[in-house]
């Protein structure tokens, strides 16, 4: 009977002391939230009612700074887990992206997310002999030759076939916007299936085919309403894809982490089937590649026609120059080209979906562009014709690509970057002990400004100031770093407009792109940035120039002209509404 006291004070005990080891284990000096730091789920219950109030999770991180008046700031949103370490400062992050490898790698949360449905990739992997070996299988498809002969001309012939199916739409919605989202995702998702593997999903296809045979549509009385065209049927790659590609957010809401995709990929039929699908075509891309170009008399004989067959065909040619056999196809390329497929898919769609929608917004902007893009290419226009891929891809469009630049800083579609430490290190002043993992977010307030009413107006709270970092803070890296990147000046009311001048030095005679106008990480950065960019410009320029050769966006009524955002893997627009009026060739 005695043993019942002691058995109950035992679990009190052990419950007390697991209850402790969950509590949040705040690092030493880094400003806090001090009442999160006494909860289970430290600073979770403000994030959540952060999102409920401005619809937005994770710019809840720089709230946290601003509220905190810190560049520096730990946050913890899960119990038995180190905290976050929150940098909101362009300087140190440029420093700890583009110069300090030893001490950060690609953090392990962002590889684990991943790791469930895209192994063997790599963005699973820490930067290392691995690492390198898979980015080497497919450097190649960065090269000019790559992005001029066989992206470019597969993304002009896809966005063709979207101006196709939005002439039958714009045709039946008789003047009414329609929104675009989806078709957008189509048609991403149709260029990168096919870049990537050759593989020809026809999401586009299908409802070109589908809408010829549709039944009349309801037009709603007003004009300015939204009409809702009947869409077929998809082919099932395309659902199985947005499927697998939504499967790492699973990772990012749930408790149990990459555990929780890493049992939903196998375990939901209907994810685990997408799985199983996904890895069946790329295997087969890899393979018919090989079959196709792996005796070096057979390489010259074809075209490569994707990525995968490009990959091979150089490797064949390489492995000839260097008297070695040719590697065949392996579960590293398999995971390469899937990891692309991935990572090029919902990104671009994001932006091009943010960009439409500037597009309606700003009508002098989209006017400009298509102004110039007439002047560049008369002969397209004497010929009736759109500027040809070779066109598009070989002729300076500053304009434009300005255009892309500014719908990327002010959709700030990746709200974040992170990295985990992978030594004992310093950061603005303060000890981050191996295996922290520190966040950078891109919402600085004003700096969000043009997306829509952001948290630091009118949804949230006042827009306090950060202290201004001393240099003496910073690491000897951050301080000696200059970084060849010109700070936004976040006093100046001008970050608050959409001018994609900002990119666009006035100098008469130096004309060029900017980059460096500001700070700039959609794309990440160092080793670890984002390995697809080139194709990601490449594809949104032929997007865009397409779209607006082809139609005017009309201006929307103001209810449809709003920038609200969802996230999931990028923050993309709620809706993209678009009124087109098609244009003469
Ligand atoms: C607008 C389009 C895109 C955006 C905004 C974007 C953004 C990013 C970002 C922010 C990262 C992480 C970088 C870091 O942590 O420093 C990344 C990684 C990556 N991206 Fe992109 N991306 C885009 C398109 C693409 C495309 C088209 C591809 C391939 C065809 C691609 C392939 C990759 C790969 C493979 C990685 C992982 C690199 C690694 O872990 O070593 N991305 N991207």
């Amino acid at each position: 009977m005695a043993t019942l006291p002691l058995v109950l004070s035992g679990l009190l005990v052990a419950g007390l002391l697991l209850y402790r080891a969950a509590l949040p284990r705040l690092l030493p000096g880094i400003p806090h939230d001090a009442k999160s730091s006494r909860r289970l789920f430290g600073d979770l219950p403000d994030g959540l009612q952060y999102a409920a109030r401005t619809k937005e999770f994770l710019s809840f991180l720089s709230w946290r700074c601003e509220q905190l008046g810190s560049p520096i700031v730990q946050v913890s949103l899960r119990p038995f887990q180190k905290p976050l370490v929150v940098v909101s400062d362009s300087r140190e992050t440029f420093d700890i992206l583009h110069r300090r490898g030893r001490d950060f790698d690609q953090s392990d949360g962002f590889r684990l997310n991943f790791s469930a449905a895209w192994p063997n990739s790599t963005v699973t992997m820490r930067t290392g002999e691995q690492w390198r070996y898979n980015r080497r299988l497919v450097v190649e498809t960065m090269s000019p030759a790559f992005l001029r002969d066989i992206d470019g001309p597969t993304t002009h012939k896809m966005s063709l076939e979207l101006m196709k199916l939005w002439r039958r739409k714009a045709e039946r919605a008789q003047g009414r916007p329609f929104d675009v989202q989806s078709d957008l995702n189509k048609v991403t998702n149709d260029v990168i299936w096919q870049v990537l593997l050759g593989t020809e999903v026809r999401a586009v296809k299908s409802q070109i085919e589908y809408l010829s045979s549709a039944e009349k549509v309801d037009l709603p009385a007003s004009v300015d309403e939204v009409v809702a065209l009947p869409e077929g049927s998809l082919p099932e790659v395309f659902n199985a894809f947005g499927l697998l590609a939504e499967s790492s957010t699973i990772a990012r809401k749930s408790v149990f982490g990459s555990w929780a995709a890493q049992v939903a990929v196998r375990v939901y039929p209907e994810l685990s089937r997408a799985w199983r699908l996904k890895n069946a075509i790329v295997k087969r891309s890899a393979r018919d590649a090989w079959n196709k170009f792996k005796d070096i008399d057979l390489v010259d004989k074809h075209q490569a026609t994707s990525a995968a067959e490009f990959v091979v065909q150089r490797e064949v040619k390489q492995a000839q120059k260097e008297g070695r056999k040719p590697e065949g196809p392996s579960k590293w390329l398999e995971g390469e080209l899937a990891i692309m497929l991935a990572a090029g898919y919902d990104t671009t769609a994001s932006s091009m979906s943010w960009g439409l929608n500037y597009l309606s917004i700003h009508q002098d902007v989209q006017a400009k562009i298509r102004r110039i893009l007439r002047e560049t290419f008369p002969k397209a226009v004497a010929e009736s014709r759109e500027p040809s891929p070779a066109e598009l891809y070989n002729t300076a469009l500053l304009y434009l690509d300005a255009f892309i630049e500014e719908v990327l800083r002010c959709s700030q579609l990746i709200p974040s970057l992170s990295r985990t430490t992978i030594t004992n290190t310093r950061l603005l002043g303060y000890d981050i002990p191996i295996g922290t993992t520190v966040v950078s977010p891109h919402h600085r307030p004003k700096r969000t400004a043009p997306r829509s009413e952001k948290p630091s107006t009118s949804k949230g709270p006042p827009d306090t100031k950060l202290a201004p970092v001393k240099d003496s803070a910073r690491t000897s890296s951050g301080e000696e770093f200059q970084p060849q990147v010109n700070e936004w000046d976040d006093t100046s009311d001008d970050l608050q407009n959409f001018r994609p001048e900002r990119y666009m030095p006035s100098k008469e005679g130096d004309e060029h792109l900017d980059l460096m106008a500001g700070p700039h990480v959609t794309f990440g950065g160092g080793t670890r940035g984002c390995f697809g960019k080139k194709i990601a410009y490449l594809n949104m320029r032929i997007l865009l120039a397409i779209i607006v050769w082809n139609f005017e966006l009309l201006p929307l009524p103001d209810e449809l002209s709003g920038l609200e955002s969802v996230e999931a893997n990028t923050v993309t627009p709620r809706r993209v509404p678009v009124r087109l009026r098609p244009l003469a060739g």
